[in-house]
């Protein structure tokens, strides 16, 4: 009998549907886009109910296509950006508010409270992370602070708060299971990584009721039951987007890393069961792992990656596919001395500035439409070269290649200049949905379809990969620059 298993891979800009077989083919992929809202400057929001019904459509849809039979499917695998955060009511299942979006700027004044609190240290040593409003606790606080009557309720047991992944498995167990992994627990800020428990201290300077959290499992487990076309599915992987491409690129062992260039790009590489304390600026968090073992990886989040494309796409209007940016950039033999800092929601790792905002500069009279797109696709690069920078300095490891995958590591200039400036050989695999193969691969290894990882190790393949080939006079001078226009972006906005 074949053998399936259905990936959902809820993203920041779209909610995807993979089915993969047991050989890790592709069967069928069906994605649709949802509603951005941004209702001030610096904020973002989702509708979680469209969060719910672009995933079952999208479902939905899969299954039609494919045409297969839902009795040969195993298992369904979440995976999920992290820390947006939804608080709904457990009687009905209705969203007090909408999802406050990990981009959101808006809990920044928390932030500093917590940092003028002294909790700097005691959250660093606890989460692993820095404190920032990227983070779920302070927008936990600011539903719990701005929704009349929402602390009271959530004191009483009355609401309900989740990650994407706890709100998906709610929805698609009706409600019978409020659960969610460890890789997702540790990106909320209230979560101690190495006891694998929620912490009271951090509950308790946020006021944060600790009923209202989801209990935390491994990431490949039996969770519940989701009903398709009338058919129980076991939901059996859980894994926040990026630790699940992490393990969707085989990197199971320490010293393994991937960078995935979606909405944002983030570089994590695996540090095994030792937890690596960043000095330069990263995140120390839970890595994907089969049920039992518990590994880290440290992490560099940058927070616009393929999001300043779509930028350019549909704000600007310079192109009208982000594919596009592959042919313009390339029209032109340089950046021409343009440089774009795209600081829109402020600078993530490295840098942790919450005020910084974008920047364009080097302008001359001569600069054209096609040196911003270019300049916009160089930025993706740079800031992961500031984060592999940081991560190599932290590990004392030399990456001796990067594995790359996301939307936006389709763009094969992008993919050279990276290897370029980092000096780094960039290999994508010929399988670029590493993201859904990760959860797969959970969902696939708790309901018996692989063995273990040694197993699935041997599925990975290279599409392409991409040498180094700048002098290095070159590749210094454009370096210098951009820590000069990181410099010009960096803490812009009052606080
Ligand atoms: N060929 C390309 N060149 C540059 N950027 C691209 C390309 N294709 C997609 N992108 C960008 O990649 C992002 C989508 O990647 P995806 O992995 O689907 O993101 P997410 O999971 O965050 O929603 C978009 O921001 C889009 O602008
Ligand atoms: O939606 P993505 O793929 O950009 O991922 C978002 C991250 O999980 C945010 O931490």
């Amino acid at each position: 009998m074949k053998r399936y298993i259905i990936a959902l891979d809820q993203g920041t800009t779209s909610s995807r549907c993979i089915i993969f077989d047991q050989d890790c083919n592709i069967i069928c992929v069906k994605q649709r886009e949802f509603t951005q809202y941004f209702p001030q400057d610096g904020w973002v929001e989702h509708d979680p109910v469209e969060i719910v019904s672009s995933q079952l459509g999208v479902l939905e849809e899969a299954v039609d296509t494919a045409g297969i039979f839902l009795d040969e499917v195993t298992g369904i695998g979440i995976t999920n950006q992290r820390e947006t955060t939804i608080v709904w009511e457990k009687a009905t299942g209705k969203p007090v508010y909408n999802a406050i979006v990990w981009q959101c700027r808006r809990t920044a004044a928390i932030c500093e409270q917590l940092k003028r609190d002294g909790m700097a240290d005691y959250i660093m040593e606890t989460t692993g992370l820095v404190i920032d409003a990227y983070f779920s606790a302070t927008k936990i606080k600011w539903i719990l602070d701005h929704v009349d009557g929402a602390r009271e309720r959530a004191e009483k047991g009355e609401l309900l708060f989740g990650t994407v992944d706890t709100w998906l498995l709610w929805n698609l167990t009706k409600g019978k299971a409020h659960v969610t992994d460890y890789t997702n627990a540790s990106r909320t800020m209230m979560f101690n990584i190495r006891s694998l428990k929620w912490d009271e201290t951090i509950l308790k300077a946020l006021g944060i009721p600790r009923q209202m959290l989801p209990e935390v499992k491994s990431s490949s487990e039996l969770y519940g039951y989701a009903e398709v076309y009338g058919k129980k599915i076991p939901v059996a992987g859980i894994a926040g987007d990026q630790q699940s491409a992490l393990f969707g690129q085989a990197c199971f062992g320490a010293g393994q890393a991937k960078n995935t260039y979606g909405t944002g790009c983030f570089m994590l590489m695996n540090t095994g069961e030792k937890l690596c304390r960043s000095k330069n600026g990263l995140l120390t968090t839970i890595a994907a792992t089969p049920k039992g073992t518990v590994h880290y990886a440290i992490e560099g989040s940058v927070f616009m990656g393929g999001a300043v494309i779509q930028w350019l796409r549909d704000e600007m209007r310079f192109i009208q596919a982000s594919a596009d940016s592959e042919y313009f950039a390339q029209k032109v033999p340089d950046n021409g001395g343009v440089y774009l800092v795209p600081a829109f929601t402020g600078l993530g790792a490295p840098y942790w500035d919450m005020y910084a905002r974008g920047t364009i500069i080097g302008l001359t009279r001569g600069a054209t439409a096609e040196h911003i797109i270019r300049a916009a696709l160089e930025s993706i690069a740079y800031q992961t070269k500031d984060v592999l920078d940081a991560m190599q300095a932290d590990t004392k490891i030399k990456l001796g290649r990067l594995k790359v995958d996301g939307g936006a590591s389709a763009n094969n200039f992008l993919m050279q200049f990276q290897a370029d400036i980092t000096e780094t050989p960039v290999m994508r695999p010929r399988v670029r949905e590493t993201t859904a193969l990760g959860a797969a691969y959970l969902a696939g290894l708790a309901t018996g379809v692989w063995e273990d990882t040694e197993e699935i190790s041997g599925k990975w393949t290279l599409d392409k990969r991409f040498d180094p080939a700048m002098p290095a006079e070159k590749r210094e001078r454009l370096t210098k620059h951009w820590y000069k226009a990181v410099s010009r972006a960096k803490d812009w906005q009052d606080t």
